[in-house]
């Protein structure tokens, strides 16, 4: 039966990877036992390596014990459901301690089952494959849920937690994160002369291009919404955003998109806002948004086709193309 969880990884070319935390290095080595290698196995016998090796290495799955001498198995366990990176990785908590209101606050702060100590090897099993299994599902809803229907590109809901994540990791680096917003020029007018059907090629074929543009494995492109795309680059100052900022617009120039009605161009045109900062604060994500927002609109006014840094992040960075 269990077999049927391992093969679905598998299909997916990836071997499950859970995370076993305990003090007691006898404990880690029972629980690895059990898997006779079918899984990826990683071990921590602190509360602070747990965490450490969670956010670096995303487990599938975290078998966590709850009496540790420094940070206990409950306080890793929040700090872990209050990181968007690592909110979605299941918790099961290994423990002694079986007593009704132990089990019942630890479902509360987020666990997902209970293994009582000590261990039964097959419950042990069974356990965790079922929380694998779960975990697989919902990855794939998720996936499903982030993806545009049109574009195939993930939408505004992805991007919205990948800017939040991307948020807190270029804050913990104290490194620079930055956004490229962008907007088909005279898009209304494309789809009254075009039609809608045309308007939708256009729009597909703008989102293959500008996946094309990405360099790096971080970097992302979601479509927005309607005719708005972005792109979040993580650990990419102003000059790296400017430069990817350039090659968009070129990309989407090269396509040659026949636009007859457009004001600026014979072809089919975008106007891209830049923001970059090294974030400070836990909520500042909105700011960065708001001002690649400003800078696209800055980009309209300034007649479209062109790119536009907010003004914040530098004096002396609007540049026309
Ligand atoms: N074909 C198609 N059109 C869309 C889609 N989503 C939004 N639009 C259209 O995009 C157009 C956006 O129009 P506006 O917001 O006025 O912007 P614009 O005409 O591009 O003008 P500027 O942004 O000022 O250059 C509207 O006509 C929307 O109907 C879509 O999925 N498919």
């Amino acid at each position: 039966m269990w077999n049927k969880v391992l093969d679905e990884y598998a299909i997916r070319c990836y071997k499950p990877r859970i995370l076993i935390v305990d003090d007691q290095p006898v404990n880690i080595h029972t629980l690895s036992a059990v898997f006779h290698g079918e899984l990826d196995i990683i071990v921590a016998t602190s509360g602070e390596k747990a965490l450490h090796l969670a956010l670096k290495q995303k487990p599938d799955l975290i078998l966590l014990d709850i009496v540790m001498p420094d940070i206990d198995g409950y306080e890793v366990c929040r700090k872990l459901k209050n990181d968007p990176i690592t909110e979605w990785i299941p918790i099961i908590f290994v423990t002694a301690e079986t007593e009704a209101n132990v089990e019942a606050y630890g479902f509360e702060i987020g666990a997902v089952d209970f293994i009582a100590k000590p261990i039964n090897p097959a419950i042990v099993r069974a356990r965790v494959m079922t929380q694998l299994m779960l975990k697989l599902y919902m990855d794939n809803m998720r996936e499903v849920a982030w993806l545009d229907g049109l574009t195939g590109l993930y939408n505004r809901r992805r991007f919205d937690e990948m800017l939040k994540q991307h948020w807190l990791l270029c804050r913990r680096e104290q490194r620079p994160l930055a956004i490229i917003m962008l907007d088909v020029d005279f898009f209304k007018r494309f789809n009254d002369n075009y039609g809608h059907q045309k308007g939708d090629d256009c729009l597909r074929a703008i989102a293959v291009a500008l996946k094309g543009t990405l360099r790096r494995p971080m970097d992302m492109v979601f479509r927005y919404g309607g005719e708005e795309f972005t792109c979040l680059l993580p650990l990419t100052d102003l000059a790296g955003a400017q430069e990817r900022a350039s090659a968009i617009l070129n990309a989407i120039k090269a396509l040659q998109i026949p636009h007859a009605t457009s004001r600026v161009s014979p072809f089919v045109t975008i106007s891209i806002g830049i923001a970059c900062t090294i974030p400070e604060q836990e909520k500042g994500e909105e700011d960065l948004l708001n001002h690649s927002d400003q800078a696209l609109y800055q980009s309209k006014s300034d007649g479209r086709n062109r790119i536009t840094t907010w003004p914040g992040d530098k004096p002396d960075t609007v540049s026309e193309v």
